[in-house]
C-alpha cells in the first residue's frame, strides 16, 4: 500500500517538469513566463505539502485515481491558463511578484510559503521518523523548488533535474532494501539480513535465539497492539547491548550473534538483556485494554485514562560454535537450547558449547 506514494509522487515531478521546460519555450509571451514563474513553485509547494498530508490509495481508485489527477493535472491548468495569457484575469500585476534575487525566480510569497512548509512540515517529519522515505520527500522537495528557481539559468536547472532524477532512484532503491530488509515493526535487520550475516560469521562466533514468554497470554489478555509495543521495546533493549547484532527473527523470535566465543561474557551480556527487559515497567493506557469479552469487561472497570504498568519476561538459548559445525547446525541448537530454557521455567539464559 504505502509503495503507491512513489507513482504520485513522479507523476507530480513529470509534471512539473514538463511545465518548467516550457517556461523556457517560445510559444509562452513574457508575461505568460513571469506567471508560471511565480505561481508554478507555489503550486508545487502546495502540491508536495498535500501528498505528504494525505493518504495515497492504489492508483486504480476513484481516490487515487482523483489525486493523480489533481498533482499531475494543476500544473498542466497552470501551463494552459499561460499560454492563454489569463493573468489578466487573476490580477497578476497586483501580486508582488518582483524578483528578490536576480536570476533566480524566488518571489517573497515563495520565500515565506516554502520555509514555512519545509521547515515546520517537512524537516521535523524527516527527522522525528528517520525512515528513507520522507528523506526523499524531503530532498525531491527542495531539488523541485531549485529546478523552479533556476528556470532562467538552464544549465542550472538541468543539473537541478539530474540529482532530482538520481535522489527518486536512490530513494526508491533504499526504501525497497529496507522493506527487504529491515523489520517494519521493530526496525531491526529481518531475517534475510541474519542469514546474509551468519554467512560471514567465522569460526569463533556464537548464536542466540530468544523469544517472549507466554505471549499468546500476553496478546489474549492485552492485545495485539500492546503485543507489538512489547516487540518493539525488546528491539530497543537488544539495540543498546554493545558487542552483539540484534535481528527480529520472525514473530516474537529475536536472534542475537556475537562475532567472538567468549562463554563468560555472552553469558554476561545475555543476562543482562534479560533483566533489563525483566524489569522494564511497560506503561498501559486502560483505553488499549480489550474492547469486548469478560476479561475487557473487567479490566475496562478500572477507569478510563487509568495507567497500569505490566512486565515480561524473556528465554534465551545460546549456542556457541562447534568446530566445523556449519551455521545453520549451530542456529538449530540455538533453538533447541531456547527450548531447554523454557522447559527450565522460562525468564532465563543458557549458554552452551
Ligand atoms: N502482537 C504481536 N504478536 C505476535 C507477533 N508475531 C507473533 N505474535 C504472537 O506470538 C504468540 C506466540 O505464541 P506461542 O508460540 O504459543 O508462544 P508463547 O505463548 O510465547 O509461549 P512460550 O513461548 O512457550 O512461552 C502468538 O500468539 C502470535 O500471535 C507480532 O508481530 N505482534
Amino acid at each position: 500500500m504505502r509503495q503507491w506514494s512513489w507513482w504520485y509522487w513522479l507523476g507530480l515531478v513529470a509534471s512539473v517538469f514538463f511545465v518548467s521546460q516550457r517556461v523556457l519555450a517560445e510559444a509562452l509571451t513574457e508575461d505568460g513566463v513571469a506567471v508560471l514563474q511565480v505561481f508554478l513553485p507555489l503550486l508545487m509547494v502546495a502540491l508536495v505539502l498535500l501528498l505528504s498530508l494525505l493518504p495515497k490509495p492504489p492508483l486504480w481508485r476513484p481516490l487515487g485515481l482523483t489525486l493523480l489527477a489533481v498533482v499531475v493535472g494543476l500544473p498542466l491548468l497552470l501551463l494552459l491558463l499561460s499560454l492563454a495569457d489569463a493573468q489578466h484575469w487573476w490580477g497578476f500585476n497586483l501580486f508582488a511578484a518582483r524578483p528578490l534575487v536576480a536570476g533566480l525566480s524566488l518571489s517573497w510569497p515563495l520565500l515565506l510559503f516554502s520555509l514555512l512548509v519545509v521547515g515546520v512540515w517537512f524537516i521535523p517529519r524527516a527527522k522525528r521518523s528517520g525512515q528513507p522515505r520522507e528523506w526523499t520527500e524531503l530532498a525531491v522537495t527542495l531539488l523541485l523548488l531549485l529546478m523552479l528557481l533556476t528556470t532562467q539559468q538552464p544549465q542550472l536547472m538541468n543539473l537541478a533535474a539530474f540529482a532530482l532524477a538520481l535522489t527518486l532512484l536512490l530513494g526508491l532503491t533504499t526504501q525497497m532494501l529496507n522493506l527487504a530488509y529491515v523489520d517494519e515493526l521493530t526496525q531491526l535487520p529481518a531475517r534475510r539480513a541474519l542469514m546474509n550475516e551468519m554467512r560471514k560469521l567465522g569460526r569463533r562466533s556464537a548464536v542466540t535465539m530468544l523469544d517472549v514468554d507466554h505471549f499468546k497470554k500476553f496478546n489474549d489478555t492485552y492485545g495485539h497492539d500492546v503485543g507489538d509495543q512489547v516487540l518493539r521495546l525488546i528491539a530497543a533493549q537488544l539495540r543498546k547491548e554493545p558487542g552483539c547484532k540484534a535481528f527480529r527473527y520472525g514473530g516474537e523470535e529475536f536472534t542475537l550473534i556475537f562475532s567472538h566465543a567468549d562463554k563468560e561474557e555472552i553469558t554476561q551480556r545475555l543476562e543482562s538483556v534479560r533483566q533489563r527487559v525483566a524489569n522494564y515497567p511497560l506503561r498501559l493506557r486502560s483505553q488499549r485494554r480489550p474492547v469486548s469479552g469478560k476479561k475487557g469487561q473487567q479490566k475496562r472497570g478500572g477507569g478510563a485514562g487509568k495507567v497500569k504498568t505490566v512486565k515480561v519476561t524473556i528465554s534465551l538459548g545460546c549456542a556457541i560454535r562447534r568446530p566445523g559445525e556449519s551455521t545453520d547446525a549451530m542456529l538449530k541448537r540455538a533453538d533447541s537450547i531456547l527450548y531447554k530454557a523454557k522447559n527450565a521455567g522460562r525468564n532465563c539464559a543458557l549458554v552452551s558449547l
